[in-house]
């Protein structure tokens, strides 16, 4: 099936003491789904939070697709506990784990998608061999753990080699990525684009979205 457009708010950068009403506002403003970073402040040298808070969001938004993307270093020490909460697709980075295939077959078997993420300096190969088994990958923009960071355009290369060996995969993009950089993103084929500080700060949150996905449509074939 050919990828669709699809943007992402990263609700890092938003007012997380009024989650629910945040994410409220950027489904109702267009967002496709949300992307919660869930940092476990080992992988990366920032902490966020975990499945009860993810559980507390899903209280109250009922239907909305949630990804975590799970920047902690024992992912599989957090599947049954996040669909449990009720996320969509489990984005972990491949750097930490042993056995990558057994890690997305369980995050299968407890009923979400799989998604697999790499930093800025993993070379795009590493994704070759999981490509066949997960639902979406993630090449981070930034070097993971903040947002509000400058987007690395250089990691463009893994995008395009990714959409040109796999038309029909869902490849995101995480950080730094909003109106002025989407358009290279677009080119090199990415159709999941996370987008946080650029959306949550904008002053018209579903004009940024809107320009966004079609940007993103427009290279679609
Ligand atoms: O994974 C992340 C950081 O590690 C965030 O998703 C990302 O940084 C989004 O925020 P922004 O668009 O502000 O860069
Ligand atoms: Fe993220």
């Amino acid at each position: 099936m050919p990828v669709q457009a699809k943007i992402g708010p990263s609700i890092l950068n938003a007012d997380l003491s009024n989650l629910a009403a945040e994410s409220q506002k950027l489904l109702d403003n267009g967002a496709d789904y949300l992307h919660l970073d869930v940092m476990d402040g080992t992988f990366v040298p920032n902490l966020t939070f975990g499945h009860p808070m993810v559980k507390s969001l899903r209280n109250k938004i009922k239907t909305a697709f949630f990804e975590t993307h799970m920047m902690v270093q024992k992912p599989e020490q957090w599947i049954e506990p996040m669909a449990d909460a009720g996320v969509n697709l489990y984005t972990f980075h491949v750097e930490p784990v042993q056995d990558v295939v057994k890690v997305c077959r369980q995050v299968q078997e407890s009923g979400m998608k799989v998604g697999l993420a790499i930093k800025p300096g993993t070379e795009v190969q590493e994704l070759e061999k999981y490509v066949s088994i997960a639902d979406v990958v993630l090449v981070m923009t930034v070097e993971p753990g903040f947002g509000g960071q400058s987007f690395m355009g250089d990691m463009m290369p893994k995008v395009k080699w990714l959409r040109d060996n796999y038309p029909n995969l869902d490849i995101e993009v995480d950080g730094g990525v909003g109106p002025k950089t989407i358009h290279c993103c677009a080119e090199a084929g990415a159709n999941m684009i996370v987008s946080g500080t650029a959306v949550v700060g904008a002053s018209d949150q579903a004009q940024v979205i809107r320009e966004m996905r079609d940007v993103v449509h427009s290279y679609l074939k």
